[in-house]
């Protein structure tokens, strides 16, 4: 088993829990989907699952081992972590930007050996983008810096990657070879935990999905079991067609309600 989260409640300062009582395991291989409406805690969850938030009650185990034992270095070479509308403001070339995932793995008086160099060139070569290696990052488009701030956190070397809405700012052709990248490494043995808004996402993917709605997983298991249109219906207060449009693949459709009506004041 590579994380266990153990009754885990969060509050910011002495507000109300966001959640509580959150409990799942991820072994190698898995990919663990967390859905669910805007506001609901999943960011807030995934930073208390790679140590950045403490929660104020229950664990969260590495390894079998509470993350608390753990130094932020030690961390980050188990976890690698792309956060949502990640900014590089400096002008880190690139290659550059990769390279900053070998830090866990470079004392800070050092510079970068070959070693960390060629793993940082195959990272980005792997996820098809050693052609913008010498360009500058902050000049690059939302999706272009999705897919190297991923080859970064490859660069790391983790067990487990955690993704806050990976494919959110990617076109259709990219949130599929991100999903296709998702499902070659969760074959070569890493596990993923990822936060979502596309259903659709967690059947094609994820093995795990859980739906998160008012303070709790209103359901967790395998995608069949939990991606309902009830469970829809209840996460996201609408509609939602779920249609099966190949023998593993189903997609989920938002209706409109024709009754609905809104009062607008200008
Ligand atoms: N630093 C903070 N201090 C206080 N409240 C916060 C802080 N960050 C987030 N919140 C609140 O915590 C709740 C959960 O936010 P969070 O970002 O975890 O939700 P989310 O499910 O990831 O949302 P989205 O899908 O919109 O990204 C929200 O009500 C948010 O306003």
């Amino acid at each position: 088993m590579i994380m266990e989260a153990e009754n885990l409640s969060f509050a910011y300062e002495d507000n109300n829990n966001i959640f509580e009582d959150i409990n799942f395991t991820i072994d190698k291989g898995d990919v663990f989907c967390i859905l669910g409406p805007n506001g609901t805690g999943k960011t807030t969850l995934l930073k208390c699952l790679n140590g950045i938030y403490t929660p104020n009650n229950g664990n969260v185990l590495i390894e079998g081992k509470n993350i608390k034992e753990f130094s932020y270095t030690e961390i980050s070479k188990i976890i690698g972590y792309i956060p949502q509308g990640h900014v590089v403001t400096f002008p880190f070339s690139v290659l550059d930007v990769v390279l900053m995932g070998r830090a866990p793995y470079i004392n800070l008086t050092d510079s970068p050996k070959e070693k960390d160099i060629k793993i940082a060139e195959t990272a980005l070569k792997n996820l098809g983008m050693s052609y913008i290696k010498d360009r500058e990052y902050s000049t690059l488009s939302g999706g272009e810096r999705q897919l190297v701030f991923l080859a970064r956190v490859l660069a790391q070397e983790p067990d487990l990657l955690i993704l806050d809405e990976p494919t959110s700012h990617l076109d259709f052709g990219n949130q599929i070879r991100l999903l296709e990248i998702i499902d070659k490494l969760s074959e070569m043995g890493l596990a993923i935990i990822m936060s979502s808004h596309f259903p659709d996402h967690a059947f094609s993917t994820s093995n795990k999905v859980a739906i998160m709605k008012n303070k709790s997983f209103i359901d967790f298991g395998n995608p069949n079991d939990v991606i309902t249109q009830d469970n829809l219906k209840k996460a996201y207060g609408i509609d939602i067609n779920l249609i099966e449009i190949s023998d593993n693949q189903k997609i989920c459709v938002p209706i409109k309600s024709p009754n609905q009506s809104l009062d607008f004041d200008f």
